[in-house]
């Protein structure tokens, strides 16, 4: 099963459903304090705990998880920057005999720090004085854990509305919410823990990328059952090649590629031609165009007077000229920020309101790059990739992800679907691939996981 992510608001729009069906909303709380003492346990279960609670719910999930970690013989402290503005925070804190304290300098670290000050309500950037209580307290602090989000960070978009610390996890409650799994607040997330509060099975069409399944291929089959990636080398063939070779590598049956001069440092196993006819071959599952294309237009003009599913990367985003151009075609593009705003121009609105209107605007599967990258479909379907190594930004890597999307479409994966496997997977090879890998060294690391 992928996480459901869900925007701040529709987050609400959940809560509210679930009480409205008769789930009241101290039940929410108490099962996401007790869920965020349960997470805190098995990370750390003997360290003394600080919490430090908000005004909202946030800070009432605090006061949960401590009466749950104090009755379980655990040290623990609360530390507050005022009292509860919420009836249910309000109805946590009557939970709680312990002592209260008021965030100050005179506020001790512990060895584990839990944020509770601001989740999806953060309005604002806080308070200068409690952002530098908050850093100084996470530096005094062995583990520091947020409650559903670092405090700081709009949920929706993943900007820091002020600074925070790094965290070992984040524990959020029901669905992600976009910021866990978008620039630049992901990379200070720790691992993102999510618990069931009550809400039931949350419906949603954003969720982040899992581990695909990939189809196995056909033990009577053949090679072209298998997928015929077709790939148009350009101006500066090594970026072609390391994308047919990555094709091959991902589990395409058979590789080709379009060259006026042989391409030297291929694998045999991969067909180079110079053949105009090979390209109107009823066998290609995918057509690969743009690594390495340069400056020669004509060859993205001669990849869409075909009808064979296209993987549009690199050099060739550029030379699409207008998004209505895609539409009627069957298009993954595989835009960085820089081609996208190239093609798109620029976009009001959060990375993934972005996504989904370029997919809209080109009818085509958007793979929007990056270290926090997006797979979005025009009808309304938006992928989260899971954090990848920074290693990934590496020259060519993204030819080799653009290798592995057409050999997944090409073994006959839907093509939202193949862009979000292949996402996976090439994240998962920089893994494999160790530090310091180089772009060929994904395409090693391939073969096992496709
Ligand atoms: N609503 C529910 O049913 C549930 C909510 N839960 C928790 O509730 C949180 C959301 O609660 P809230 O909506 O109360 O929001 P928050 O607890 O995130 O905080 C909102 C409060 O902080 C104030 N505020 C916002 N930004 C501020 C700033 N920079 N400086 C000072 N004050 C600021 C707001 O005016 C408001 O009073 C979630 O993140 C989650 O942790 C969980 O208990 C699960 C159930
Ligand atoms: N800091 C990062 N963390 C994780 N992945 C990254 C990071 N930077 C880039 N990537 C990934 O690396 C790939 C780079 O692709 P691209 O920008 O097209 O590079 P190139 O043209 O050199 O191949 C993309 O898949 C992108 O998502
Ligand atoms: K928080």
């Amino acid at each position: 099963m992928t996480r459901p992510i869900l925007p701040a608001a529709a987050t609400v729009e959940a809560e509210q459903a679930a009480i409205a069906g008769g789930t009241p909303e101290t039940d929410l709380m108490e099962n996401a304090g007790a869920a965020l003492a349960r997470a805190i346990r098995l990370m750390s279960p003997w360290r003394p705990v600080l919490f430090l609670a908000g005004p909202g719910n946030n800070g009432g999930d605090a006061f949960v998880a401590a009466r749950h970690l104090l009755e379980q013989g655990m040290q623990v402290r609360i530390a507050v920057t005022g009292a509860p503005k919420r009836d249910a925070a309000r109805w946590a804190k009557g939970g709680w005999h312990g002592e209260v304290e008021l965030i100050s300098e005179e506020t001790e670290p512990a060895p584990l720090l839990v944020d509770a000050l601001f989740g999806t309500g953060l309005g604002r950037p806080l308070g200068e004085e409690l952002q530098a209580h908050l850093m100084r307290l996470a530096e005094g602090a062995a583990m520091t854990i947020a409650c559903d989000l670092p405090s700081g960070v709009d949920a929706d978009s993943g900007e820091m509305l002020s600074p925070i610390p790094r965290y070992d996890a984040t524990v959020t409650f029901g669905a992600l919410k976009p910021a866990h799994r978008l620039a630049p607040a992901m990379q200070h997330m720790g691992d993102v823990i999510l618990a069931d509060i009550g809400l039931g099975e949350v419906e949603s069409d954003w969720r982040e990328i899992g581990k695909p399944e990939l189809p196995a291929p056909d033990p009577v089959g053949h090679k072209y059952g298998r997928g015929l990636v077709h790939c148009l080398a350009g101006s500066m063939p090594g970026a072609i090649a390391l994308s047919a070779h990555a094709a091959a590598r991902a589990g395409a049956g058979y590789v080709r590629v379009s060259t006026s001069r042989m391409i030297d440092g291929l694998p045999s196993a991969i067909v180079q031609t110079d053949s105009a006819d090979a390209l109107d071959d009823e066998r290609i599952g995918c057509l690969l165009v743009g690594p390495g294309m340069g400056d020669v237009p004509p060859l993205l003009t001669l990849a869409l007077t075909k009808t064979h599913p296209l993987v549009i990367d690199a050099d060739a985003i550029k030379a699409v000229g207008e998004p209505d151009r895609l539409v009627g075609h069957d298009v993954i593009l595989t835009p960085h920020e820089g081609e996208f705003e190239a093609l798109f121009g620029e976009i009001e609105g959060t990375k993934a309101d972005r996504a989904l209107i370029a997919a809209q605007r080109s009818q085509s599967i958007i793979v929007l790059k990056g270290p926090d990258t997006l797979v979005a479909a025009p009808d309304g379907r938006l992928g989260f990739a899971p954090p990848a190594p920074a290693g990934l930004a590496t020259a060519g890597s993204g030819d080799v992800l653009a290798g592995i999307i057409a050999a997944f479409r090409a073994r006959g994966m839907e093509p939202f679907e193949a862009a979000c496997a292949a996402v996976w997977v090439h994240g998962r090879a920089a893994e494999v691939a160790g530090p310091n890998f180089i772009a060929d060294d994904l395409v090693a690391a391939l073969g096992p996981l496709s």
